[in-house]
């Protein structure tokens, strides 16, 4: 309501008011005479007007502030936040805060405040300025007002989630003082970001305001000679990558949407996420990670998700097998919906949890419109055999990585990097010193493989004996990398131990399989019991009317009579085979079978 609008309001309220005690007491003289009531009029008039002033004065400094400031609003979870809470923690904002929140230092991002110019506060904590109280700085000679804000969303089952936002006031008319200062906070962001690897994901669903994305981590950029590896391989990749994203314009001129897509294939723990870390920090890019066997994630989420990534970053989908479950997880499945249906199972919110996301909703999520923009796609799978061809056709699925178990040469790399010579070279040569055992006399620190024939030093000799050692194709690099954990300080003992190792590793897998092979047995046994259960009620009622039909004196003759049937016939399943190794049921004449 304008001011014109209230202050007609008041006077009309105010003329009726008199009015009214005018005619009340149809007295003149009581009205003049009265002061309690003329003292009254008098604070209501005053207060109304104090009121009036305010309520312009407020109305007054907005629109100036429209005029003559600029304003403008970050949202979490979007990249220009990012940029700009760096920048507003270089240039040490926050320093006169006197409200905190502390929370232990973790690799999730946190911008903490610097204590004094140029120092950082020490300790695993962040100091992360609170919310509502607004900060003044100075920048290129414009005065500048900060105010972290907080906001509450509704997500489902009734709970609040809060988001953050920045609002600055720019003390300005010029709109090219905003745009600098977000141009220089990207700036600074990309330079200061070069030893990291930015990684977005989501750890709860968002459907309110605020960005879907809304888990940051960053990590140290990975050494790309870290990565053990077929020689050349990284190398080949990342110059793939780094040409697919300079030909944005040749992408064009052809109508050929730029999108690339690499599909990492091979058993657990042989390097494929590390690759993609590695080729997003060679690269500058930051990567959008999803993870299909979050139950939240469905098709028009992974749409709205695919959609909010800005320009030129990677979209890595890990395990990409989870939307299409193997034949015992779909058995798995079916098998609880029968028993639920059946009113035997558990309640559907204790049903196991599979990827929602179909295969319709992934190609379209890599056709659409969202995959454009010169996005790389990566994706990693333990079982390439799940996956549909439609999602391997080229256009797609530009590129087929295959990974596989360590070699030795492999095993030889990672002892190596495990032991450097600067480090263990003494290490080594003392501790055999000391066991009066194996010194080498000219022990010269070369990094040659096995078969090379120049001398090598002692510490290349264990790699060669520990590699030896370990079977080729076999174990994967996590695992060997897990072992040598276990001797990260001794060498010696790392090269002593491996055979033991390998023996115990054997075993464990060997019980592994073996447990793993009884549960799918059960789970077999127990779909076939399930099934056969369910005809059972289905056959069995219409059994018992058959015969008690059949039993009636008006039952025509020409009805051959069925063979009569037990109550346990009817209720119970007959194993037909052995019950260790149940393949096929027949209840009533009916033949189940396991699929
Ligand atoms: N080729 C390799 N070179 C160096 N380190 C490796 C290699 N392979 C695996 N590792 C190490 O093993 C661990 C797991 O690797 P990573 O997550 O990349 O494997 P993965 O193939 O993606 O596994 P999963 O399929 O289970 O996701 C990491 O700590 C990584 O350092």
């Amino acid at each position: 309501m304008d001011f014109n609008a209230q202050w007609n309001l008041w006077m009309e309220w105010l003329g009726s008011f008199l009015y009214s005690v005018r005619r009340t007491t149809s007295l003149d003289a009581f009205f003049l005479n009265s002061s309690y009531l003329r003292e009254s009029v008098k604070l209501l008039i005053l207060g109304s007007i104090i009121e009036t002033g305010r309520r312009l004065c407020q109305w007054l400094i907005e629109r100036f502030r429209l005029q003559y400031f600029l304003s403008a609003r970050f949202d979490e979870g979007d990249p220009a936040y990012e940029w700009l809470i760096l920048f507003l923690t270089q240039e040490n904002v926050w320093k006169n805060s006197r409200d905190f929140i502390v929370t232990a230092r973790s690799s999730k991002r946190k911008w903490a405040v610097k204590s004094g110019p140029g120092a950082a506060i020490e300790g695993n904590a962040d100091y992360v300025p609170s919310f509502g109280a607004p900060q003044l700085f100075r920048w290129k000679g414009h005065w500048i007002e900060i105010t972290r804000l907080k906001d509450n969303q509704t997500v489902p089952y009734g709970s609040f989630k809060s988001f953050s936002s920045l609002q600055i006031i720019i003390y300005t008319r010029e709109m090219s003082v905003l745009s600098t200062l977000v141009e220089e906070a990207r700036i600074r962001y990309n330079e200061t970001s070069k030893q990291h690897v930015t990684i977005h994901s989501v750890d709860s669903p968002n459907y309110g305001p605020g960005s879907i994305w809304n888990n940051v981590k960053v990590k140290f950029r990975r050494p790309l000679n870290s990565l053990i590896l077929e020689e050349g391989f990284i190398e080949s990749l990342i110059g793939d990558a780094d040409e697919f994203l300079g030909l944005e314009d040749w992408y064009v001129e052809a109508g050929i949407p730029h999108r690339r897509g690499y599909l990492l294939y091979g058993p657990p723990g042989t390097g494929k996420t590390s690759t993609v870390y590695a080729v997003a920090g060679e690269l500058g890019l930051e990567i959008y990670s999803l993870s299909l066997a979050s139950n939240f994630i469905d098709d028009p989420f992974l749409q709205r998700a695919v959609s909010s990534i800005p320009k030129h970053c990677l979209l890595l989908i890990e395990d990409i097998d989870c939307a299409f479950p193997s034949r015992e997880e779909a058995g798995e499945l079916d098998d609880q919906r029968m028993r639920m249906y059946n009113g035997i199972g558990p309640p559907p919110f204790m049903m196991p949890q599979h990827s929602k996301v179909t295969l319709s909703g992934l190609l379209n999520m890599i056709d659409g419109v969202s995959s454009e923009d010169g996005k790389l796609f990566f994706a990693t799978t333990n079982h390439i055999d799940r996956l549909d061809p439609a999602l391997l056709r080229a256009g797609r699925i530009d590129k087929k990585i295959q990974y596989k178990m360590a070699t030795k040469m492999q095993a030889w790399a990672l002892y190596k990097r495990f032991f450097p010579e600067s480090r263990f070279a003494n290490i080594v040569a003392k501790a055999e010193g000391d066991n009066g055992t194996n010194q080498s006399d000219n022990a010269i620190l070369l990094d040659e493989p096995l078969g090379s024939d120049k001398k090598i030093s002692r510490l290349t000799e264990l790699a060669s004996q520990f590699a030896e050692s370990v079977p080729a194709d076999e174990f994967s690099t996590a695992e060997l990398q897990g072992y040598l954990l276990t001797c990260k300080m001794k060498p010696l003992d790392a090269v002593s131990g491996i055979l033991e190792w390998i023996e115990q590793e054997r075993l464990d897998k060997r019980e592994r399989a073996e447990r793993e092979e009884k549960r799918k047995e059960k789970l077999r046994e127990s779909r076939l019991r399930a099934k056969t259960a369910i005809v059972a009620d289905l056959v069995g009622p219409l059994q018992e009317q058959a015969a008690s039909e059949d039993a009636s004196p008006t039952r025509s003759s020409s009805n051959p009579i069925p063979e009569p049937v037990t109550p346990s016939q009817t209720s119970r399943p007959q194993l037909e085979n052995d019950p260790d190794t149940v393949r096929s049921l027949k209840i009533n004449g009916v033949h189940i079978s396991d699929p």
